[in-house]
C-alpha cells in the first residue's frame, strides 16, 4: 500500500483532520496541485524501537515521525508515548501542527511523532533507554533547522532532556535546539510547562466574554488531568472560576461548590489519580464530565471524546479544545449549529508551541526572558489569533474552526506556491 492509498482508507483522528482540511480547501477554492500537496504528508518515518526491560527482556516497539508540511519552516510538534499511537494518529497530529503554526504565524511547518508504548508500565530507566533508541531511529530527520520535537501525551521535560542528550552525543557537540520544552537547566523557557494551559485559559476568557458570560465567575469541567488539563484547572481556579469536575483515565470527581484544585493536585501527586479525592464525589465514569451543566467545558485528554454518540448531551455554552482533535468533525459541526462557542484546537492549545517558539528565539539571542515577559508575549499572540479567527468567522458566516482552518490553510498554500509546490 502506498502513502496515498493509506491516506484514502483512513478512519479515526486522521479522518477528522482530512475532512476539516478538505472542507477548507473547498471553501478556499484551492487549485488541485496545491490541494494535493497540502493533503499528503511530506515525509514519514517508521522505526523499530527496542525496549530493554530492567530484568533483561527485550521488546520491539514501533515509533513514528511524520512531517506533514515544511513550506513555512522546520517541522515542529510533540512526541507522544501512548499504547494508542499509530501512523494515522501521528499523521493527523502532524497535519494539525501545520495549521496551528500557520494560524499563530510562527515560522514552522507541522510534524509529530510517537512511540506505541504504555509509559505507565515502564520504569524511568526503561523510558530513558527507549527514548535514546527512538532518537537513534529518527535522528536523521530531526534537528534544530529541520524538525524540532517537544512534549505531548506521556512525555515531559525529562524526555526532552534525554532526546537532547542522545542527539548531541551522536552529533559530537551540544545541540540544545533539537528540542523545545527542555528543563530550564538546559536552556528551556520560563513558562513552557504551563504554556498550553495559559493559552487555553486566555482564549477561554475571550470566548466567555464573546458568549456574554463575562460578568460572573464561570463554572467549568475539564476532561484530562495531565499537563494541559491539570494546569488549566489550576489557572481557572486561580482566576476565581469554579472548576466543578475533572476526569482522568480512571474516572471523574465532582464538587458543585468547586474543587480545591491545589489540594486535588496534591492528592493526584500522591495517588496517581483524581479518584479517591475526599472533598468530592466520584462520577460514574470519566466521560460523565462532558455532559455536565457548566459554562465552560475543556476536553484536554485525547482525540474523539465528543462524538456523534454523546454530543447531544453537551450542555456547556463554551467548549475550548485543550486537546488535539477531542471532538469529531461531525460533532463539532453539531455544536456549532447549536450555538455553542467552540474554540478549535489549532487556536485553543497553541500556547505550547508559541512558547516553544519563544524558547527557540531566546536560545538564538542567548538572552532568557523573565516569566512575565513570556506570558505577556504569549497572551498578545493568542489575542491576535483569536481576533483574526473571530472576525473571519463573522465575515464568512462560519464557525470558529472553519475560520481558523481557512486562515491557516491559505497561509500554507501561499508559502507552498511561493516556493514552487515541492513542500
Ligand atoms: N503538552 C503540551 O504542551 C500540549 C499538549 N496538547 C494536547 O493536549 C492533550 C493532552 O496532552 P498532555 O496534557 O500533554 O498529556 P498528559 O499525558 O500529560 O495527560 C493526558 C491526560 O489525559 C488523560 N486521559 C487519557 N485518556 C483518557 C480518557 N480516555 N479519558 C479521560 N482522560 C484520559 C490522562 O489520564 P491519566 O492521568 O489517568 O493517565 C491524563 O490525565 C493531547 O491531545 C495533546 O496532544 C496540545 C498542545 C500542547
Ligand atoms: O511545543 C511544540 O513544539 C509542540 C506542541 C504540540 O505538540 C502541540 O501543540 O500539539
Amino acid at each position: 500500500m502506498t502513502i496515498l492509498d493509506s491516506v484514502e482508507s483512513t478512519t479515526g483522528p486522521y479522518e477528522d483532520a482530512l475532512s476539516q482540511y478538505r472542507a477548507s480547501a473547498e471553501r478556499l477554492s484551492l487549485e488541485p496541485g496545491v490541494r494535493s500537496v497540502l493533503e499528503h504528508p511530506r515525509r514519514e518515518m517508521s522505526v523499530a524501537v527496542p525496549l530493554l526491560r530492567d530484568d533483561g527482556r527485550l521488546e520491539m516497539l514501533t515509533g513514528y515521525r511524520v512531517q506533514h508540511n515544511l513550506a513555512r519552516g522546520p517541522g515542529k510538534g510533540g512526541i507522544r508515548y501512548s499504547p494508542l499511537v499509530d501512523l494515522n494518529e501521528v499523521r493527523a497530529l502532524a497535519m494539525w501542527m501545520t495549521w496551528k503554526c500557520a494560524l499563530l504565524d510562527i515560522p514552522y511547518g507541522g510534524a509529530k511523532g510517537g512511540v506505541t508504548i504504555d509509559p505507565a508500565a515502564c520504569t524511568a530507566a526503561e523510558l530513558e533507554r527507549v527514548t535514546r533508541n527512538f532518537v537513534s531511529g529518527i535522528g536523521p530527520i530531526i534537528g534544530p533547522d529541520t524538525d524540532i520535537p517537544a512534549p505531548d501525551i506521556g512525555t515531559d521535560e525529562r524526555t526532552m532532556a534525554w532526546i537532547m542528550d542522545a542527539f548531541s552525543t551522536s552529533a559530537g557537540r551540544s545541540v540544545p535546539g533539537v528540542v523545545t520544552g527542555k528543563p530550564l537547566a538546559l536552556g528551556g523557557s520560563q513558562g513552557r510547562v504551563s504554556a498550553t494551559a495559559h493559552g487555553v485559559v486566555h482564549v477561554a476568557g475571550l470566548a466567555l466574554h464573546h458568549a456574554g458570560l463575562r460578568h460572573r465567575p464561570a463554572t467549568a469541567a475539564v476532561h484530562g488531568f495531565g499537563n494541559v488539563g491539570a494546569w488549566t484547572a489550576s489557572l481557572l481556579h486561580e482566576k476565581g472560576h469554579s472548576v466543578v469536575a475533572v476526569a482522568d483515565r480512571f474516572g471523574a470527581v465532582f464538587n458543585a461548590s468547586g474543587l480545591d484544585i491545589p489540594d486535588l493536585r496534591r492528592h493526584v501527586a500522591e495517588t496517581g489519580t483524581v479518584l479517591g479525592y475526599r472533598e468530592a464525589e466520584p462520577l460514574g465514569c470519566s466521560d460523565d464530565v462532558l455532559s455536565l451543566d457548566v459554562d465552560l467545558l475543556i476536553p484536554a485528554s485525547v482525540e474523539r471524546v465528543i462524538h456523534d454518540g454523546n454530543v447531544r448531551q453537551v450542555q456547556a455554552t463554551v467548549v475550548v479544545e485543550g486537546a488535539n482533535g477531542p471532538i469529531t468533525t461531525a460533532a463539532g459541526e453539531f455544536l456549532n449549529e447549536a450555538g455553542v462557542v467552540l474554540v478549535p484546537d489549532s487556536l485553543a492549545n497553541a500556547g505550547g508551541v508559541v512558547v516553544s517558539y519563544f524558547e527557540w528565539v531566546q536560545a538564538q539571542q542567548g538572552l532568557w526572558w523573565e516569566a512575565d515577559e513570556v506570558r505577556g508575549r504569549l497572551d498578545l499572540r493568542m489575542t491576535q489569533a483569536w481576533e483574526q479567527v473571530v472576525s473571519k468567522a463573522a465575515a464568512d458566516g462560519t464557525g470558529l474552526r472553519a475560520a481558523a482552518t481557512d486562515i491557516a490553510v491559505a497561509r500554507v498554500a501561499e508559502a507552498c506556491l511561493a516556493r514552487g509546490l515541492g513542500h
